[in-house]
C-alpha cells in the first residue's frame, strides 16, 4: 500500500524549464522515505505539489489511494507538514505557541502535552521560544505539524542548519515517531550521511527527474555487487603468479591487488593460497560505498 503515488507529475514556473519532469513517486505506508537531490533539483516544488500548496499542472497525485484534487480537505487532515522554517512567536512559550495553533486547528487541548512529549520538549514547555536553539524551534515546528494527530508527516530539510547534536535529536525523534507511533514520514534532504541512518526508502531526484526509487537496503545491496576488495600483501607480483588469473585479481601496485567482492568462502580460499605460497596478507578490506557516494555516482558528478 502506498501513501503517495504520483504519475507523470510536471511543473514549470512561468515560461521556464520544467523543474519537476514526469515524476512518478511511490511512498510506501509505514516507511521513512528520504527524498534526496542536489540544490535546485525540485524537491521543495514536489512537496508543495503533493500538499496542494502550488497548483498541479500535469500528471496525477494520489494520496491514500484518492486523487488529491477532489479530496484535498479529507486528505490533508491526515498529513502534517513542515516546509521552510516554522512560523513561531518568539515572545510566547512553547505551550503558548501550541495553544495558538490548537485553537486554529480546533483540536483537543490534551494534544499539546502529547506532542511536546513526542518531540522531547516537555521540560522546556514554559520557556520563551525566542530563547530556543534552532533545533528546538525545528522540533516545536514538528510538534505543531503533529497537533491534529496525522498519520503521515512531510518534512522539507528538517536538519538544515543544525549542528551534529541537533541533527541527532531530530533523527532519533523521527525514528521514534515511526517505530513507536506508526507515523510514516517523507523527508527531503541533501545531507545524505545523516539520512542514511534514518530512512527505509529513498527517492533520488535530479533536474526534476526521478533517477532512483526503492528500499535503501536494495540500493546498498546493488552497490555491494559492484564493490571491490583490496588485498594488501607483501608481494603483489608473486600473489598474481600464485593466483594465475583466478578470482579476477588485478595488480594495483607493488603490494596491493584488487578483486571483485567475492563470497566469504572464496576470500578464505584465496587467503590460504597466498599464505601457502609464502605471500603475507596484511589486510583485506572492502570499498563498500556509503549512500553519499552512491548518490554522486547516480547523479553523475
Ligand atoms: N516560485 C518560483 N519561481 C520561479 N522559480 C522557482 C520558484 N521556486 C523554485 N524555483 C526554481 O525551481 C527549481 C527547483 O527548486 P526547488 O526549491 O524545488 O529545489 P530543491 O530541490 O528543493 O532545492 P533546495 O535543496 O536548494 O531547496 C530551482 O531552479 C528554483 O530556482
Amino acid at each position: 500500500m502506498y501513501i503517495i503515488q504520483t504519475n507523470g507529475l510536471c511543473h514549470q514556473f512561468g515560461r521556464g524549464d520544467r523543474v519537476v519532469n514526469e515524476l512518478t513517486l511511490r511512498v510506501p505506508q509505514g516507511s521513512i522515505y528520504g527524498f534526496f537531490g542536489p540544490n535546485g533539483a525540485g524537491k521543495t516544488t514536489t512537496l508543495k505539489l503533493i500538499l496542494g500548496l502550488i497548483k498541479k499542472q500535469t500528471g496525477q497525485i494520489h494520496i491514500y489511494g484518492k486523487p488529491l484534487e477532489q479530496n484535498r480537505v479529507s486528505i490533508l487532515k491526515q498529513i502534517g507538514s513542515l516546509i521552510d522554517s516554522p512560523s513561531l512567536y518568539g515572545h510566547l512559550t512553547a505551550v503558548e505557541n501550541l495553544l495558538v495553533f490548537q485553537k486554529l486547528y480546533q483540536c483537543r487541548k490534551e494534544r499539546i502535552d502529547q506532542v511536546l512529549e513526542l518531540v522531547g520538549l516537555s521540560r522546556t514547555a514554559d520557556k520563551k521560544v525566542g530563547r530556543f536553539s534552532l533545533g528546538m524551534k525545528q522540533r516545536l515546528g514538528i510538534a505543531i505539524a503533529l497537533l491534529h494527530n496525522p498519520s503521515f508527516l512531510i518534512l522539507d530539510e528538517p536538519t538544515n542548519g543544525l549542528d551534529p547534536s541537533g541533527m541527532l535529536e531530530i533523527r532519533e525523534m523521527l525514528s521514534r515517531m515511526n517505530q513507536q507511533h506508526g507515523i510514516s514520514i517523507l523527508v527531503s534532504s541533501h545531507l545524505l550521511s545523516e539520512m542514511e541512518k534514518l530512512v527505509s526508502h529513498v527517492g533520488i531526484i535530479n533536474k526534476g527527474q526521478l533517477i532512483y526509487e526503492g528500499a535503501l537496503d536494495d540500493l546498498m545491496a546493488k552497490s555491494r555487487q559492484t564493490s571491490k576488495v583490496i588485498w594488501n600483501t607483501s608481494n603483489a607480483a608473486k600473489a598474481m603468479e600464485t593466483l594465475s588469473g583466478r578470482h579476477n585479481a588485478e595488480k594495483l601496485d607493488e603490494n596491493k591487488l584488487i578483486t571483485p567482492n567475492l563470497p566469504k568462502s572464496q576470500i578464505d580460499e584465496m587467503n590460504r593460497e597466498l599464505l601457502g605460497a609464502d605471500v603475507s596478507v596484511y589486510s583485506i578490506s572492502g570499498n563498500n560505498k556509503d549512500l553519499e557516494s552512491i548518490f554522486i555516482d547516480l547523479i553523475g558528478n
